[in-house]
């Protein structure tokens, strides 16, 4: 299987370009840049040094079709909408990491997203890449959209509960917080070192993008959902999300049967790890690799549920969960080219 990378000089064109270069399956056929065609992908992350060889190619969505079985655009909203189209209509299989494809309603899309909304026909047809609860064929699909970073941990979090209809969905606050490499490559005012060193901020008061993503994926779930309150939080570290997820639960449940459930419910889940009643995950133990680690806990006083769960935002929340899809897409082993364990401390 070959597959090329668009946005290679972003974090997550990096970080896919690491990934890929050691999957048992795919080969990285190529990589492309709008800006530093010719360049060795080297000049910008000396990390891949040795493990590529090619130099960054230009964006040509008719070559790279004839060339390769799949594409990855790990591009900004806004961009993915204009590129994508154009490599589904040249015959490639896309994953895209932006936000361009995940809201099926265009005009949510325009009011979050402050951007013309895709293409109506490749919209509809672009699964919703949650792998742990795909709801269609990903074998089928032509283009996967993979989840937001921050919905990506609050769905992992929230599912058991949302599907077996056991919290009160008017009840559900997700407080998340995440490093700063989420923001992308480039510093920011908002993102630059004396900014965020020994700091800590809230962003995006009651207008996050990812609040209507994670409000169509509950109400898919669960028909009783209403709005959620959703709250994020930059912390001075690289990688890494928390959400801290608060929901009020039903009378005469025990936080035993509530692990439990988490237990049961990904069990077959190779990527999802429940901790054991009482434990608690912290982003350090899924740093650079594909793991969720979830924690549940009952207050039984309050009926009060708090989830915890953890991401590495440019792998489970990104890069990871894309080459996920793509083993999903392609019908090969889930763990492919993922398995390994993180990096610790
Ligand atoms: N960082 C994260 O944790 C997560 C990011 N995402 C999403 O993934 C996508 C990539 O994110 P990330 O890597 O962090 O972002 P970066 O800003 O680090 O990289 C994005 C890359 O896109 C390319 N690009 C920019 N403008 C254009 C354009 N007009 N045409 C073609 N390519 C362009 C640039 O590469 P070049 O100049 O070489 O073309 C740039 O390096 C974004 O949509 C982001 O929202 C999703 C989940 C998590
Ligand atoms: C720290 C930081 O700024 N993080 C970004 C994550 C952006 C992202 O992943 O954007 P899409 O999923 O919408 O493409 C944010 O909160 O907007």
């Amino acid at each position: 299987m070959k597959a090329a990378v668009i946005g290679a000089t972003g974090y997550g064109g990096a970080e896919l370009i690491r990934l890929l270069q050691q999957h048992p399956e795919a080969t990285l056929h190529s990589f492309h840049s709008s800006s530093k065609e010719g360049e060795s992908i080297e000049a910008s992350y000396p990390h891949l040094q040795t493990v590529s060889g090619m130099a960054l190619e230009a964006i040509d969505p008719e070559k790279i079709a004839s060339e390769t079985d799949v594409v990855f655009t790990a591009t900004p909203s806004g961009v993915s909408s204009e590129l994508v189209p154009e490599l589904i209509d040249a015959g490639n299989r896309v994953i895209d990491l932006s936000g361009d494809f995940r809201l099926k309603d265009p005009k949510l899309y325009e009011q979050w997203y402050n951007k013309k909304a895709p293409d109506e026909t490749v919209l509809q047809n672009a699964v919703y890449g949650l792998t742990e609860w795909l709801e269609a064929d990903a074998t089928e699909a032509q283009l996967i959209s993979n989840p937001g970073c921050y919905p990506t941990a609050a769905l992992l979090g929230l599912a058991p509960l949302m599907k077996q209809n056991i919290a009160n969905p008017d009840s559900i606050i997700i407080d998340a917080k995440t490093g700063v490499s989420g923001a992308g490559k480039k510093a920011t005012p908002v993102t630059h070192f004396t900014e965020m060193n020994d700091n800590l901020k809230i962003y995006k008061v009651f207008a996050h993008q990812h609040t209507p993503e994670i409000e169509q994926v509950l109400s898919g779930w669960n028909s009783q959902t209403g709005p959620i309150t959703f709250s994020t939080h930059l912390v001075p570290m690289t990688r890494g999300i928390m959400t801290t997820i608060y929901a009020q639960g039903p009378d005469g449940m025990t936080a035993k049967e509530l692990t439990d459930l988490y237990q049961e419910s990904y069990n077959d889940s190779y990527f999802v790890r429940v901790r054991e009643q009482g434990t608690y995950p912290s982003t350090k133990e899924v740093y650079g690799s594909n793991f969720c680690d979830l924690s549940v806990a009952l207050d039984e006083r309050t009926n009060r549920i708090m989830i915890v769960s953890v991401i590495d935002n440019l792998v489970k929340g990104a890069s990871g969960q894309a080459v996920q899809n793509m083993n999903r897409m392609f019908d090969i082993e889930e763990t492919a080219g993922l398995g390994f364990a993180p990096v610790y401390p």
